[in-house]
């Protein structure tokens, strides 16, 4: 493995905004020169992070291989920030054989998903997360998602998940405000807002970031919006929010990343290839999506605006 590979930061801290980076395709196999390009400029509008082979990384439909070399292009263009890879399976044994391959790269965490499918218990999900935790060499983010793993964690759950040492954040999507205000307050695992409609509340309630596939356009303004609702800067916030709740419903129209990859390849990025079962996002929606105006970047992308 390359050295560049193994400097990233050692970080337990997940704030800020962290991009699922989609995976761009030409002609059926991955675009590292769009991909590359694609994670320098996400890069220099101030994001926190990366997500590797997330949902909006199209991971499902990649081999291992292609997550491997997925990973080495979004570590090299990375310039240092740090690198989460999500981790998905449904058969611990081949779970664990992922986890070990790697636990040499160098990453901030792992994201991991319930197995999907399958439905435990609570006390087959605490199984599954434990083992994982103990066989990671890297922190565990768990990326609570019920609507698409079929496993709902319940808080007291997550709260006994939270006690393992290597078990430190939540990529929230659980749909669930009282559950995601509970695990905020009491502060076993940093919240991260995983769904982008929540991200105003989640952030407002305390939660320390967020990872959003939307976040791929206009991302100043949502690197902004975070900066502005962690400093407790309502006002200017809710202003950066209305339209960026527009573009959010557009990103989501259909399935995700479909909306959003269109709206990458009008700007020339990429092509707006995804693998099957996923199709291409219509013409409506990308149009509705490049109609959306923002202001031409916020006034004060650090955030230093007063309410
Ligand atoms: O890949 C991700 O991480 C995300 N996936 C969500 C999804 O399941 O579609 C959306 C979120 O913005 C980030």
């Amino acid at each position: 493995m390359p050295s560049s590979h193994q400097s990233q930061p050692s970080t337990t801290d997940f704030s800020g905004l962290w991009i699922p980076l989609v995976t761009p395709f030409r002609d059926d196999a991955v675009d590292h020169d769009a991909l590359h390009a694609l994670a320098v400029r996400m890069r220099q509008a101030g994001i926190a992070g990366f997500c590797a082979c997330g949902s909006t990384g199209e991971a499902a439909a990649l081999s291992h291989d292609e997550e491997d070399a997925v990973l080495s292009t979004i570590l090299d263009a990375a310039g240092g920030l740090p690198v989460m890879m999500g981790a998905a399976d449904c058969h611990l044994g081949r779970m664990l054989e992922r986890v070990q391959q790697l636990n040499s790269r160098a990453l901030a965490a792992l994201l991991v998903p319930a197995p999907t499918y399958i439905r435990p218990s609570q006390e087959g999900l605490m199984h599954w997360f434990t083992r994982i935790a103990d066989a990671s060499a890297h922190p565990i983010v768990i990326y609570d998602i019920p609507y698409r793993t079929g496993a709902t964690l319940e808080l007291a759950t997550l709260r006994a998940l939270a006690r393992h040492p290597n078990i430190v954040a939540i990529k929230d999507c659980g749909g669930d405000a009282a559950k995601t205000q509970r695990l905020i307050d009491e502060g076993a695992l940093q919240v991260l807002a995983g769904e982008d409609v929540q991200i105003f509340t989640s952030l407002a309630l305390g939660a320390r970031g967020a990872i959003a596939a939307s976040a791929h356009a206009h991302t100043d303004h949502f690197v902004a919006l975070l900066r502005l609702l962690s400093t407790g800067q309502l006002g200017a916030a809710r202003a950066l929010w209305a339209p960026l709740q527009q573009h959010i419903r557009a990103s989501f129209a259909e399935p995700n990343p479909a909306p959003i990859k269109g709206w990458l390849a009008r700007q020339g990025w990429m092509t707006a290839e995804l693998r099957a079962p996923m199709t291409p996002a219509s013409s409506a929606v990308v149009d509705q999506l490049c109609a959306i105006q923002l202001p031409q970047r916020p006034r004060d992308a650090q955030g230093h605006e007063s309410d």
